[in-house]
């Protein structure tokens, strides 16, 4: 009865975090932990067959399919991969090979790419569908979204391409990509990726596939799956692949027996460093066709093929103490002080913790020994807690209830992983950092002042905002050390200079949560100058003169509208709406950007960039319902290119409903109730055009 439980907590707890890991792309255990409860129960199954079950994780592929895509079922399996851990392992392996196939073994030695395993389907040379793994037997159809990544051909050449086939790779973000992605995120001070495979995987996923497309994703392909395929070995399956335009990864090598296979393994655990793409481990495979087809699979992976992880570098430590960053925009991120130990020739005394969920997940205690981790990450983590080394006195964290800086109560929305100290204007990081963001390169790229200078002015008092710039003059900031007269004259021209700068990046300059560069420019390509963006809908229908001067108390329902406003913005959700309307309507950031209009910067698009648009469409509010030949993206900009506004429901106000294919009943319902007129896609090309 005791081991039978046992096996069925293990089995629950697994099914949870592969869940978690596959589905929601956000794991609650390191892959270390992971590995170790699954080992445990393979081991008790083995010793208790009786408590066998054809459903274990065990025994199963660990992903599974979404409601969000299409659901296809896979032609050829799509299987996981055994592990093996040491020369044993390998060496049993190869024994059991033995067993089974004539003639001499041969291996392919390939890197294991750590991303989102994916099938990609061909025929007549032409891409025409790509699958996730999903649970093995069907998978989730991304075609859309993979065809947005460069390096998938969409259209083979060469010789001997077979009419119809299959072929197996990963979706991987490489490093660059993933840290450019990362940077951006910190801009918009949102909670960073955690690692390449996860934000890959995650990508895959997204609704919009011109979202995917913004991200550096890459296709690396290692196996071709289908009948009569025209070659007899592993390896000449993937020059075959490369030469009709796969990016397959060059540093497959072919060996025989366990001491080349090892000698490439302890090659590769060095190289890969240098890799542009994270790599996990290395993945053996019996090069002959024939000799893999007599091996065949079991219930989750071939027999012809093994894994062999790398080991992840890990050391135990002490952790000393918890602080918290806070970020320019004033997110909180706890901070593990520890003991400082070596992990792969560097010294580390701090390990990121994340945020608050995963402290209480881990139960992270200040004196506890934790298990710390240089995997991926840039920043070491910590992967484990060592229980049994716990001191009897120790107590649970309780996260830190106001900012490390200034004092405020921390804050966080409902949803989100992140505190944040709310006092933007007083809270010495983030007077610091808004003002850092806004002379930085994307932003104001203001030549003349380090962010030195900016601590400095800003600890001088001389500054508190970035209004305060326009009002410097060099006789004013030459009494600061270190100044000279031609560095204090730089700053106040590289200022100046500043007012040059084309309005998206002052929007983006202003340091709005969760406005990174892509959505100012999508806000200011919308609403063409800053006036209109901080119009707040009034009433009476007549929009104020006075743009500049306070909202009034009455401006709730003001406020709800415009947030309905911005959302109807492609690609601009609820948070980023509410974050836009509450800057815009606070009385300091109101004043401050005044100021800024006041000294002459650009506040509305120029006209070069005004060109292409037309208001054929001003003032009418639009509805789009249904499936088009266009991108229903494109489909909104065009709309709003032309002056129309895009509105997600029907109301009395709706002057067009653009109506698709499948459209839903109900719309379409409320639509003739209400008279709104309905045209097709080709009737509105049609209306714009004239
Ligand atoms: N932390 C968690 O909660 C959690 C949960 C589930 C799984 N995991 C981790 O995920 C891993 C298991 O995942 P898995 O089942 O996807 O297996 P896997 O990632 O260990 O190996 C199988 C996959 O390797 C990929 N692969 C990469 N390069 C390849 C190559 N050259 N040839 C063939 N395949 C290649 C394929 O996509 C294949 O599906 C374990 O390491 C486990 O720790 C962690
Ligand atoms: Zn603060």
């Amino acid at each position: 009865m005791e081991i039978k439980k046992q096996i069925e907590t293990l089995r629950a707890e697994l099914r949870q975090y592969n869940y978690e890991y596959y589905v929601q792309d956000n794991a609650s255990v390191s892959d270390f932990e992971f590995d170790k409860k699954l080992e445990q129960l393979k081991a008790l199954e083995a010793s208790h067959p009786e408590f066998a079950d054809l459903s274990s994780p065990s025994l199963r592929v660990g992903g599974e399919i979404t409601k969000n895509f299409k659901t296809v079922k896979h032609i050829n399996r799509m299987y996981s991969l055994d592990n093996s851990y040491d020369e044993n392992d390998l060496k049993d392996w190869e024994t059991r090979n033995r067993k089974i196939v004539d003639g001499d073994i041969q291996y392919v030695c390939e890197l294991k790419y750590d991303g989102a395993s994916i099938s990609l389907h061909y025929e007549q040379g032409k891409f025409v569908q790509a699958v996730t793994r999903g649970d093995g037997s069907q998978g989730d159809d991304v075609t859309a979204n993979v065809r947005t990544i460069k390096s998938v051909p969409l259209q083979l050449q060469g010789d001997n391409i077979p009419e119809k086939f299959e072929i197996r790779g990963e979706i991987v973000l490489p490093w660059d990509g993933f840290h450019k992605m990362n940077e951006e995120r910190e801009e918009q001070g949102l909670e960073l990726y955690r690692n390449p495979r996860n934000t890959a995987s995650g990508s895959l996923k997204l609704q919009d596939s011109s979202v995917v497309a913004s991200r550096p994703l890459e296709c690396l392909l290692y196996q071709l799956v289908g009948d009569n395929l025209p070659f007899e070995t592993q390896y000449a399956g993937l020059e075959a692949a490369r030469s009709w335009g796969f990016k397959v990864p060059q540093e497959s090598e072919l060996v025989s027996g366990v001491d080349g296979v090892l000698d490439y393994v302890q090659k590769w655990d060095e190289r890969r460093k240098d890799l542009p793409y994270e790599t996990d481990g290395v993945v053996i495979k019996i090069n002959s066709l024939r000799q893999q087809e007599e091996l065949g699979f079991t219930a989750k992976a071939p027999r012809w093929a093994m894994a062999y992880k790398f080991s992840a570098e890990q050391v135990s430590t002490i952790l000393e103490e918890i602080t918290y960053q806070v970020g320019r925009t004033g997110a909180i991120t706890p901070v593990a002080n520890l003991q400082p130990v070596e992990i792969s020739g560097t010294t580390v005394k701090r390990a990121s913790l994340h945020n608050a969920d995963q402290i209480e997940r881990l139960d992270i205690r200040v004196n506890d020994t934790v298990h710390v981790e240089k995997g991926g990450e840039i920043i070491p983590k910590i992967v484990a807690v060592d229980l049994l080394q716990r001191p009897d006195y120790s107590e649970p964290t309780t996260y830190a209830t106001h900012c490390p800086e200034c004092n405020t109560a921390l804050e966080r929305k409902a949803g989100e992983a992140q505190h944040f100290c709310p006092n933007d204007i007083g809270c010495p990081p983030q007077i610091k950092g808004r003002i850092q963001h806004f002379i930085s390169r994307k932003a104001m790229d203001i030549d003349g002042i380090g962010s030195e200078t900016v601590d400095q002015l800003v600890e001088a008092g001389m500054i508190n905002n970035y209004a305060d710039l326009y009002d410097l003059t060099a006789d004013d900031i030459l009494p600061l050390e270190r100044m000279a007269q031609k560095s204090a004259e730089n700053l106040v021209q590289g200022v100046e200079a500043s007012k040059q700068v084309e309005f998206e990046r002052v929007l983006f300059a202003l340091g709005i949560r969760y406005v990174g560069e892509t959505v100012a420019k999508k806000l200011a390509h919308h609403y063409n100058s800053m006036d209109k963006l901080m119009a707040m809908p009034a009433s009476d229908d007549s929009e104020s003169d006075d743009l500049f001067s306070s909202v009034d108390d009455g401006s709730a329902f003001a406020k709800a509208e415009k947030i309905q406003e911005l959302i109807a913005i492609p690609e601009i959700g609820e948070r980023i709406a509410e974050s836009v309307v509450d800057f815009i309507t606070d009385e300091k950031h109101r004043e401050i950007i005044g100021r800024l209009k006041h000294h002459g910067l650009n506040m509305k698009l120029s006209e070069k960039q005004l060109e292409g648009q037309t208001d054929i469409l001003a003032s009418k509010s639009i509805v789009v319902s249904g499936v088009f030949e266009m991108s229903r993206t494109d489909l909104k900009k065009l709309i709003e290119k032309n002056g129309g506004k895009v509105s997600s429901s029907i109301s009395s106000k709706t002057d067009y409903l653009i109506r698709g294919e499948k459209m839903g009943p109900s719309k379409l319902e409320k639509a003739e109730k209400l008279g709104v007129e309905m045209i097709s896609e080709a009737e509105f090309l049609e209306l714009i055009a004239n």
